[in-house]
């Protein structure tokens, strides 16, 4: 997807260069990408956070980043020429004046700069007011800015609206990192390059879909943030959306930022409106309490770190979502997620029509429906369930239930894991959007998901609760239950 334009790139700022996101995920991705020869020679990367650190102390929180999250060993050259890129700057990002440090920093360079806001959203607009004041926007730089992006469709439209004063869509990447994910693209592989999948990718051939994304993680220190926010606002409304639109779109005509955006932001529109008067019947959202994950006790949701034990947000969420189109006319969707689940294992599982007729009753009453697995973390894969005869001389033909099983680290064992960050970064570097969620995506999200949450406010019901290392509060599974369906496992 991408073309050749990070020479171009100058310098990488990343606002909140000390967080969480920036230490696991951002340091450890560019460091990838000076290790292929993807970052500009004369690029410098330039730490942005409110904590008074001199540059070295800054290369030691780097390299301690890299020690803590890169998997294969450090290259001591690339490191030294990485190091060297360094630079950092202390700067409250509301007082604007501040920036004009910054600005002596940047100053004398012609190209582009990309600004990396690894920050809550509520701050984006004081950074570029900061930037704007201190002459640091050309029509050239790139901003990207993290999700969740706002709280609802109004704070989102606000978050929105700042960053587009200063900078135009076409310089704004808004960064959903599943679509960064070596499975998540896969999807367009192999819905669009093979006909088997193109040709029956519809209801005439699709029962029903199953979308789970579970987690064993729990809070990770992050209860601030994430009691404000829940499962609905920190992963359905992003990452699980954005899984349902490239399962579900059209073709795109080609793979341009704009086609491939216009196609998913078409189902998200297309998604039946889920409120008051179906939300018992559509929705599940769960609290976990203590319990155990691999033999170990784990703190419920309310009694982790920092936590307000009379908490009601929702850390499991299971939705029935239907698509309003021709193409998905009456085929469920269904999508769950959940934190302190048994193990972190995300899939979708697609399940095709039965045959209409069985001539193989007289040895096998009951035929099952294919079934089409895609494994999307760990364990990356692809598997056909298909019926196949036992081999043997039986004049009964015995048949089986088998699969055609595509593992990627069976077939792909010589590649090396690409982070989605280390991808998306790519992308920002060379200039190309597509793998970028557009304004208009995002706030079509939100209106459905703004819709379920004020439906649950109205029900004033607590979350069911459900032990950590189980897979939800069995509501979810009368959820699809009632459907004559189960999720599988
Ligand atoms: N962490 C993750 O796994 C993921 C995070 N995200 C998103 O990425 C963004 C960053 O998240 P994360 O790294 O976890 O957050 P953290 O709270 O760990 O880091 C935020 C950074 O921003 C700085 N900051 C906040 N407010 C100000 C301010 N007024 N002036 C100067 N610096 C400020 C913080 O400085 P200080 O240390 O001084 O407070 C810190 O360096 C968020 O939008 C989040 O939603 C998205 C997906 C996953
Ligand atoms: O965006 C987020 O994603 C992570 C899950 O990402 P993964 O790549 O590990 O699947 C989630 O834990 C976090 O709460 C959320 O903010």
């Amino acid at each position: 997807m991408s073309n050749v334009d990070y020479q171009s790139v100058n310098d990488i700022v990343i606002f909140g260069a000390l967080g969480d996101l920036s230490h696991r995920k951002l340091i450890p991705a560019l460091y990838q990408l000076d290790v292929l020869g993807l970052i500009n020679k004369g690029s410098r990367i330039v730490g942005v956070a409110r904590k008074t650190l001199s540059v070295d102390e800054f290369k030691h929180f780097v390299v301690d980043s890299l020690d803590s999250f890169v998997n294969e060993s450090i290259d001591d050259v690339v490191l030294a020429r990485f190091i060297n890129r360094l630079i950092y700057q202390a700067l409250d990002f509301q007082a604007y004046s501040t920036f004009d440090q910054l600005a002596t920093l940047l100053s004398n360079q012609q190209n582009i700069r990309v600004y990396y806001f690894s920050t809550p959203a509520a701050i984006y607009g004081d950074i570029c007011k900061g930037l704007n004041h201190a002459k640091l926007i050309s029509d050239v730089d790139r901003v990207v800015i993290e999700k969740p992006i706002g709280h609802s469709l109004e704070s989102s439209i606000e978050i929105n609206n700042q960053v587009s004063k200063y900078f135009q869509e076409k310089q704004t990447y808004r960064i959903d990192h599943y679509l960064g994910k070596e499975t998540v693209l896969n999807l367009l592989v192999l819905r669009f390059a093979n006909s088997l999948f193109t040709n029956n990718w519809d209801r005439n051939c699709i029962d029903h879909v199953q979308i789970t994304v579970a987690e064993s993680v729990g809070i990770e220190g992050r209860w601030g943030f994430y009691d404000d926010a829940g499962q609905m606002r920190d992963m359905v409304q992003n990452h699980l959306l954005q899984i349902l639109s490239l399962l579900a779109m059209e073709p795109p005509a080609d793979l341009s930022a704009t086609s491939v955006r216009a196609e998913k932001l078409k189902v998200v529109k297309a998604l039946k409106p889920i409120n008051r008067e179906n939300i018992k019947e559509k929705t599940v959202r769960g609290q976990y309490t203590d319990g155990f994950l691999n033999g170990v006790a784990v703190s419920g949701y309310v009694n982790e770190k920092d936590a307000n034990a009379k908490s009601n947000t929702e850390t499991f969420v299971a939705i029935k979502a239907e698509i309003d189109n021709w193409r998905w006319k009456g085929v469920p969707f269904y999508l769950r997620t959940g934190k302190r689940m048994p193990k972190k294992h995300s899939e979708i599982v697609v399940h095709f029509k039965p045959q209409p007729h069985n001539i193989f009753q007289e040895s096998h009453s009951d035929l099952p429906a294919n079934k089409l697995t895609i494994r999307l973390q760990p364990d990356e894969g692809v598997e056909l369930q298909i019926m196949n005869k036992i081999p043997g001389i039986a004049s009964q033909m015995l048949i089986q239930e088998n699969k055609l099983d595509l593992s990627f680290s069976d077939t792909y064992h010589n590649e090396r894991v690409v982070d989605a960050y280390e991808r998306l970064m790519l992308e920002i570097l060379n200039g190309n959007q597509s793998l970028f969620v557009s304004r208009h995506e995002v706030e079509a999200a939100w209106v459905w998901a703004d819709s379920i949450i004020a439906a649950w406010q109205t029900t004033n019901e607590a979350p069911k609760p459900y032990a950590a290392g189980s897979w939800g509060p069995v509501s979810s599974i009368a959820l699809i239950a009632r459907d004559d369906r189960q999720w599988v496992e």
